[in-house]
This record gives structure tokens, sequence and C-alpha cells, in this order.
């Protein structure tokens, strides 16, 4: 069996939603497809009015094949600090025309400010490891776990466009959606990411490589490109109007500063992935400002590398949970 559904990004790619359809008669809702995490979430009827602002709800008991897990609850805090919270259903999720008949459906019923702010975000479909799924008294299986048994090949693949509709591939890879070779590097999910190491990085086209080792996850749900403080600083030392602004809450540019250049990274192999200047640009820091925030900050805030969506849309990638790797291709 295999899936295939397109991805559209918000302004500024600020994330990437997908339809979703739940339950019978089905219910479409268009959620965010999040490596970061592993709870599949939904806003639902069961919210306070004062919680919703435009989201579509899901609605158990509108659905004929929904069945409440009496006793079981869950509760999410991502690594921006916003959560949710709700009960537990079982219900039939379709993505891209795969099935999975008796998928945990998590219907909230607290979000936080950030959820609410977000009219077009209707939940999310965390396809981390099933080991950090939040449900009590029992964890759930993930979208991607609860399907992988019937799938051609065990991977789900991120073809992420910047300013573009691009696709999520489930249990097959497309060979006409990327350029050259896919390198593969190992994936440890001991805490439940998709937590690989980098050989190291370049900063411009004609910057030296420099060899060190960056342990950080793959992360659709993460924006931006959470990176050592050293390597910050590295790429910022290239720009010429580049200063950290504590106000701003990281570094920040003249948006006319041509001089911003292009970063790449090691995959394995002496591969690189090119993220070009223009995707590390991220947006006014005001509204009438001249000045932009980095699309690259630094990881400090977070504890650990987070190669988030800018990033991933300078590549094709592979999360092979079968093999427990990471496939990597420019495109
Ligand atoms: O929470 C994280 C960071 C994992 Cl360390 N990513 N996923 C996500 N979902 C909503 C905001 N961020």
């Amino acid at each position: 069996d295999r899936g295939s559904v397109q991805n559209t990004p918000k302004s500024y790619d600020v994330e990437y939603l997908m339809p979703v359809s739940i339950g019978t008669p089905s219910q479409q809702l268009n959620l965010d497809l999040d490596t970061g995490s592993s709870d599949l979430w939904v806003f639902s009827t069961l919210l306070k009015e004062s919680m919703v602002n435009g989201q579509t709800l899901y609605d158990p008991n509108a659905s004929t094949t929904a069945d409440k897990m009496e006793g079981y609850t869950w509760k999410i805090t991502y690594g921006d600090q916003s959560y949710s919270s709700g009960d537990v259903y079982i219900d039939t999720v379709t993505i891209g025309d795969l099935t999975v008949s008796t998928q945990a459906v998590e219907a909230a019923k607290e979000v936080s400010e950030e959820f609410t702010a977000d009219s077009d975000n209707d939940g999310l479909v965390g396809l981390g490891f099933g080991i950090i799924n939040t449900a009590k008294p029992y964890k759930q299986k993930t979208f991607f776990e609860k399907a992988m048994p019937g799938l051609d090949s065990p991977v789900f693949t991120a073809d992420l466009k910047a300013g573009a509709p691009g696709r999520y591939n489930f249990g097959y890879i497309d060979d006409g959606a990327y350029s050259g070779n896919i390198t593969y590097v190992p994936v440890n999910s001991t805490d439940g990411f998709w937590r690989w190491v980098s050989p190291g990085f370049q900063v411009g086209s004609t910057g030296s490589f420099n060899s060190t080792r960056i342990h950080g996850i793959a992360d659709t749900g993460t924006t931006l490109l959470l990176l050592p403080d050293g390597v910050c600083e590295a790429f910022y030392s290239q720009i010429a109007s580049a200063e950290y602004e504590p106000s701003q809450g990281g570094y920040t540019f003249e948006c006319d500063d041509s001089t911003i250049p292009d970063f790449y990274f090691g995959t394995g192999n002496g591969q690189m992935i090119r993220i070009p200047g223009s995707y590390l640009s991220y947006s006014k820091t005001d509204t009438g400002s001249s000045r932009c925030f980095g699309g690259m900050q630094s990881d400090s805030g977070v504890g650990f590398t987070i190669w988030g969506d800018i990033a991933l849309k300078a590549a094709f990638v592979v999360f092979d949970q079968g093999n427990e790797q990471l496939g990597w291709a420019e495109k």
C-alpha cells in the first residue's frame, strides 16, 4: 500500500499543512505533519469556545466509527512551549489515500494561545517515534507505525518547498522528486526523535568545510534552523550588517544586505545539502523595519540542534523507520 498528499506552506513557510480525513462520514481537517513529536491530536468539539478561532473541529459524536478510549488522556508540550491536552478516541484516519482504520485520535479539550491564534491549523500528526507519545495509561502508535506493516516500503518522504506546495509520500520513494543520489545516515530513535549526526558544514560556496559533527533532529514541525552557537557565529560573521539582538531574540541583519551566503551541511560520504542564502532571511523584525530576522538561530534555548523547515525545504528527505535511517538528497 502507499499514499501521497500535498502539503501547503503558510505565509513565510512558518508551517506546512495537509488535508486529513477522520471518521465516518469523513471530517476533513488541515493538520501539520510534525516529525518532532508523536501525538496525532486535533481541535475538537470538546474545546471551550474561547480556545477556538476559526479552526475546523473534529466531532467524535458525529462519527459512527469513533470509539472513546475511556480513562485515557494526553497532554503535550512542544519545544516552543506551546501545549495541548484532551481525551483519546479510536477512529479511521486517511492521509493521501492511505487509511489506518484504528488510529488513536487525540481530541483536544485544551490548547495554548499559540494554537488558538493559528486559525489555519486544526492539529498535528506527530510522526516521531511512538515511544514519546503522551497518551496515558498506555502510549499510542503513530499513524505511520500503524500503517507501516502494510506499506510497500517502510518509509515516508518529505518534499517541502519554499513558498510553494510540496508532497509527503508514504510507502515509496518518488525517484522523480530528487536529483543525484540519496545519502543515508543512521538515526538514533532513543529519545523518540529523528536524531542524526551531520559531519560538518560550510559557509558560502568558497568557504572551507568545517568538520565539526553536529548532532540534531530532523523536525518538520519547527520552522527555523537551530544550530550550535559556533556554527551561527561562523555564518553571521560573513554578513556585514548581522548582529545578535537580544531584544529581538536572535540574530538579525539588514534585509537588503546582499552578502547573505549559502549554507551547506554535510550528510555523509562527501555529500552536502545547499541551503540558499534567500532561505536564511526569515522575516522583517517589525513592520516597516529595515532589519530581518535570521532563519538560522542558536539552539542553546532548546538544548539540541533542530534541522527545521528552513533546512528540510532545501532537500528531499526520506524518513526510513523500517531501517532507522534518514535519506538526504538535493532536488
Ligand atoms: O516541539 C518540537 C521541538 C522538538 Cl524538540 N517540534 N515540534 C513542534 N510542534 C509544534 C511546535 N514544535
